[in-house]
């Protein structure tokens, strides 16, 4: 049987520096959640800086929420680094069917072939090119309506595609698990989709993708349920879940994560 909590101790015994270019919303909190879970984040997007720091990082996120032009570059550069230098990425796809300029970038970004593409079922769906009732950063869509989707993204890209919702769905194309951890509150509290993808690329650092992104979803679901038994409004909750990624033990976490293989 799979030791889910494994993969928590071993990101914390290596505290891994994770560079992360995000949109303005989520900063702060995704700063935040990093540091509480274990690792050591830097948030740097600039064009002229960004390719030279994915050299030195463990790993990179890449998050087009908050997107201009000058951006894209720095995000490009950084991609390529990671990428030359075998540092494993995420890439969340943020409202990517909204504009034309957002579609464009997506498909460039997905051309450099993430380790890891994290997006809510909209997202997802449109990343295929499928039809998505999303129009901005929030899904409307099931992650069953994303499971195929995910599945040819996943063996197109050679990577793992993470669909997250009330269920999440982690895929490398052939294999897939279910995680059944989180709470309601969750989407109620602003960017904690892409902070998610800070603690997935902290967890991926030296170990097999798909299952230590499995592990990673699962550990901030818990952070979620355990937040939930202490507040029951989005504003504490925000708090209470910055906390509760900072006490769940790696043996918390093995006895919690509600994880099926599928
Ligand atoms: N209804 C729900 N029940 C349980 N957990 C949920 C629910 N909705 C989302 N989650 C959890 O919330 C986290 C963020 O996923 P979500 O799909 O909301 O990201 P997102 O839409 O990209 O968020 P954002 O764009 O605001 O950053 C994941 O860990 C997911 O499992
Ligand atoms: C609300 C919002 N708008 C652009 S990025 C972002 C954060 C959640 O994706
Ligand atoms: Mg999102």
């Amino acid at each position: 049987m799979t030791d889910w909590g494994h993969y928590l101790s071993h990101m914390r015994a290596n505290a891994p520096l994770i560079q992360n270019i995000t949109n303005y919303v989520a900063m702060n909190v995704m700063a935040n959640a990093l540091l509480a879970s274990g690792a050591s984040p830097a948030m740097l997007h600039a064009e002229e800086e960004a390719g030279e720091f994915a050299a030195l990082a463990s790993a990179l996120t890449i998050n087009i929420g908050t997107l201009s032009t000058d951006w894209v570059r720095g995000m490009i550069v950084a991609a390529e680094s990671a990428n030359e230098n075998d540092t494993p990425w995420v890439l969340d796809p943020v409202a990517a069917g909204a504009t034309a300029f957002r579609r464009e970038t997506s498909s460039a970004l997905l051309a450099l072939k993430p380790s890891v593409i994290r997006g809510n079922a909209s997202e997802i769906l449109a990343v295929c090119g499928e039809m998505t009732k999303g129009k901005g950063a929030d899904s409307a869509d099931s992650v069953t309506e994303a499971e195929a989707g995910a599945r040819a993204l996943a063996a197109s890209t050679g990577g793992i595609v993470a669909v997250t919702g009330p269920q999440d769905l982690i895929t490398d194309g052939t294999r897939a698990y279910r995680v059944d951890n989180g709470h309601a509150m969750m989407p109620l509290v602003t960017a904690l989709g892409c902070t998610l993808n800070g603690v997935i690329a902290s967890f991926i650092v030296g170990k097999p993708h798909l299952e230590a992104t499995t592990a990673a979803i699962a550990y901030y679901g818990l952070a979620g349920q355990l937040a939930a038994e202490t507040t029951s409004a989005p504003g504490s909750f925000a708090t209470a879940f910055i906390d509760a990624l900072y006490t769940i033990t790696p043996d918390q976490l093995s006895d919690a994560a509600r994880i099926q293989e599928s």
